[in-house]
């Protein structure tokens, strides 16, 4: 999470004119390009790299150079579309209706302003309905006949990608409207949400495989909403929350009696909206949700503010970005101002040392906070930290708060600056950082202490090898000296375990047990639990697919490695400088000999054929047999190779209905065979009917 909360992205607010007309011209550019690229990151990555606010100021520096140089006018600059999250692994859909994004304020008197606008545009009474801004990412659901028929991403407004697989499996959308006055076709406008329960339980569990973490659960919600397997999505318990209707012969000409009818519908509709025929009702609403929203499931970022009739919304019309008829006010981030006391740096099992900032305790959303992440070296520089400094903190969703600045007008005696380790703090190894890393390794991993003990805490975990022991049980076998390595706990002995201080013969008992258990565990999660760098839950079952034992699996060069779909170039040299180390070869062996699965159970292998070895299949469209997903399996399970695009290295596009007009094109230019789903079974000899 490089720079994900520094300021060093932003470039200083100079005045535009210095410097004349190339400068700003320049300048327009630049800013262009970074704003281009932070909406790909945040929309189709969902892996943002500078805040929302800087995000905000970047793109109010360009609207106010663009309104002073017309001459640059650019239909394609990030302030005149809304940002796109398509992504090419989907069908592309076109809405039906723009879906557009809203104008952001952060302040009241922006509010005030357009409460007026609207006043003296529509010239006659109108109201206007507050409703929370839950933050999450935008869906289109089509309903046909009261039926689900398409849920669709808001794309660039004019398009957006097919997801409908996935919207299914969201457990608060209805398939099937319910109720009267249910027009033929209406689209539902929404909101797809994770609950902070949720987002927080993603995160540690990808924070104990070391994966990146999302920043909230916005990006973590839009994150699982592009995700190609369905399974996963529905086991990430994704809700919906929805906002708007749009179609021909809508019920009513009031926004506000639509949504009720749409929660009778059996539609998700907050019962927190209100409408409002004042400013100071709104801002009533306004000041009460700034405090109660913190005690609410689901993340909120604002309040929208709608004009209620739709005649009067039609009036008042749109911009290409944003209806007139709306506004978010934006909440401000909560922020407390607290002393740093000081810095400590924590070990992960793979090595990665991490800095914390230990505080002077501080009351922040309802929570005592003592300490916040200071992420990497380059986080700490870019604060220019030192110690004794009063510094802001703020909860951004993280599951521990982050330091967002420094008061520097409140440095009477300033302390010493905060300088990263050279050294392990746990086995005084010098640390290595590598150049395009922005993460500090201690390389002892044979010997560093929480290294060991973070190992076997991950082999021992629920999704690993499900052994039910805790880091306190862990950190006291190894103190006592019974565990070096995960593959020790298979040697211990019911005496090792009774003499030791308050441990029963019950609990030694159901720790041995639990680790018998384990050598029942398929080999896909042995592969997860040996805790090979960068080899998580998905990467473990590809490679067990692909590898169906782990002799071919140790011997697999890179390039063998990096044929198989999603394995990249980072992950094989990971694969295979584990088997190249004497230490981890003979840890496996050492599980082996104790009787743990490492290779493919025979129900598996038996599913296996190499029908499609060597080929590689292109899957484009949608299909009545079998989900994307299932196809995907199958081409994996027969040998073959799934690739997202048509290239010259292609060997079938599996099309469906509304394949790619592009895909199609392509494929007969590069004389591609293109086959539909009954042909694809036949050739692997399954049966459909
Ligand atoms: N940090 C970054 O790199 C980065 C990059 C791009 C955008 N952003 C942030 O994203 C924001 C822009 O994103 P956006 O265009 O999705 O706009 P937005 O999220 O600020 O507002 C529009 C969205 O609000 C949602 N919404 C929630 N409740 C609603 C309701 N009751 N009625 C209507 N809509 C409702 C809708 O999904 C709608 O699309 C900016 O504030 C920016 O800071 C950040
Ligand atoms: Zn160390």
């Amino acid at each position: 999470m490089k720079d994900l909360f520094s300021n060093n992205n932003i470039q200083p607010a100079e005045s535009p004119s210095v410097g004349g007309n190339s400068a700003a011209k320049d300048k327009l550019e630049t800013l262009r390009k970074q704003l281009h690229e932070h909406n790909y990151n945040y929309y189709v990555l969902s892996q943002p790299t500078i805040s929302d606010i800087d995000f905000d100021a970047l793109m109010q520096q360009l609207a106010e150079l663009e309104k002073e140089y017309p001459e640059f006018y650019d239909p394609n600059s990030p302030t005149m579309r809304v940002g796109s999250d398509i992504n090419k692994n989907f069908v592309q859909v076109q809405h039906r209706y723009p879906m557009l994004s809203l104008q952001n304020t952060y302040t009241e008197e922006e509010i005030a302003d357009f409460f007026n606008r609207v006043k003296r545009s529509l010239n006659e009474d109108f109201e206007i309905v507050c409703e929370l801004k839950f933050d999450g990412t935008s869906i289109s659901l089509v309903y046909e006949n009261g039926r689900l028929s398409q849920a669709i991403t808001r794309g660039d407004g004019k398009q957006g990608d097919d997801v409908t697989a996935n919207v299914r499996t969201v457990r608060n959308i209805p398939l099937v409207l319910k109720g009267d006055n249910i027009p033929g076709y209406v689209e539902v406008r929404g909101e797809i949400l994770m609950p902070w329960s949720v987002f927080e339980e993603l995160n540690r569990e990808r924070e104990s495989q070391e994966e990146p973490l999302f920043a909230n659960p916005r990006n973590a919600a839009s994150g699982t909403l592009k995700m190609q397997d369905s399974k996963v999505v529905a086991a990430r318990k994704l809700e919906s929350s929805v906002y708007y209707l749009m179609g021909e012969g809508l019920p009513s000409d009031s926004h506000f009696e639509n949504m009720e009818l749409a929660r009778k519908w059996g539609l998700n509709v907050s019962a927190t909206m209100k409408k409002c025929c004042s400013l100071e009702e709104v801002f009533e609403f306004l000041k009460y949700w700034d405090v109660a929203r913190k005690s609410l499931s689901v993340a909120t970022d604002g309040v929208v503010l709608k004009v209620d009739s739709l005649s009067q919304q039609r009036n008042l019309g749109s911009t290409s970005k944003f209806p007139r008829w709306a506004i978010a006010y934006k909440f401000n981030a909560e922020k407390a101002l607290t002393r740093l006391e000081s810095v400590t740096y924590q070990v992960g099992r793979t090595g990665a040392v991490t800095p914390v900032a230990n505080l002077e305790p501080v009351l922040l959303s309802g929570t005592t906070v003592k300490r916040a992440s200071l992420y990497n070296e380059d986080a700490i520089l870019a604060l220019d930290l030192h110690i004794g400094d009063r510094v802001y903190v703020e909860k951004g969703g993280e599951i521990i708060p982050k330091i967002t600045g420094v008061d520097k007008e409140a440095r009477f005696l300033i302390g010493d600056k905060v300088q990263f380790v050279t050294r392990c703090p746990d086995c005084d190894t010098p640390l290595i950082r590598n150049e395009d890393e922005a993460v500090h390794y201690c390389p002892n991993s044979e010997n560093c202490p929480p290294q060991i003990k973070g190992r076997i805490e991950h082999f021992v975990t629920r999704r690993a090898m499900n052994i039910t022991m805790g880091p306190e049980t862990i950190g006291l076998l190894y103190d006592k000296g019974l565990i070096r390595d995960a593959a020790d706990l298979y040697a211990l002995q019911f005496e090792d375990l009774v003499s030791l201080e308050r441990w029963a013969e019950t609990s030694a008992n159901n720790l041995l047990a639990s680790i018998e258990k384990s050598k029942t565990v398929p080999y896909e999660r042995v592969l997860f639990a040996l805790g090979i760098r960068f080899v998580g839950e998905t990467v473990a079952q590809k490679l067990a697919l692909a590898f169906h034992d782990i002799d071919l699996l140790a011997a697999a060069t890179v390039e063998k490695l990096t044929s198989v779909e999603e394995i990249g170039d980072r992950i094989a040299r990971s694969v295979k400088d584990f088997f190249e180390n004497p230490g981890c070869a003979d840890f496996v062996n050492r599980l082996r000999a104790h009787g743990l699965q490492f290779q493919l159970s025979e129900e598996a292998l038996a599913a296996r054929t190499d029908k499609l070895a060597g080929l590689t299949v292109v899957i484009s469209g949608t299909f009545e047999l079998h989900s994307r997903d299932e196809y995907k399996a199958m081409i994996l399970q027969h040998g073959g190779k799934n690739s997202g695009s048509v290239s010259k290295n292609t060997d079938y596009i599996l099309a469906g209905e509304n394949m790619g007009p592009a895909k199609l094109e392509k494929a007969e230019k590069l004389g591609i065979k293109v086959i539909d789903e009954k042909t694809f079974l036949k050739m692997l000899d399954c049966s459909f009917l």
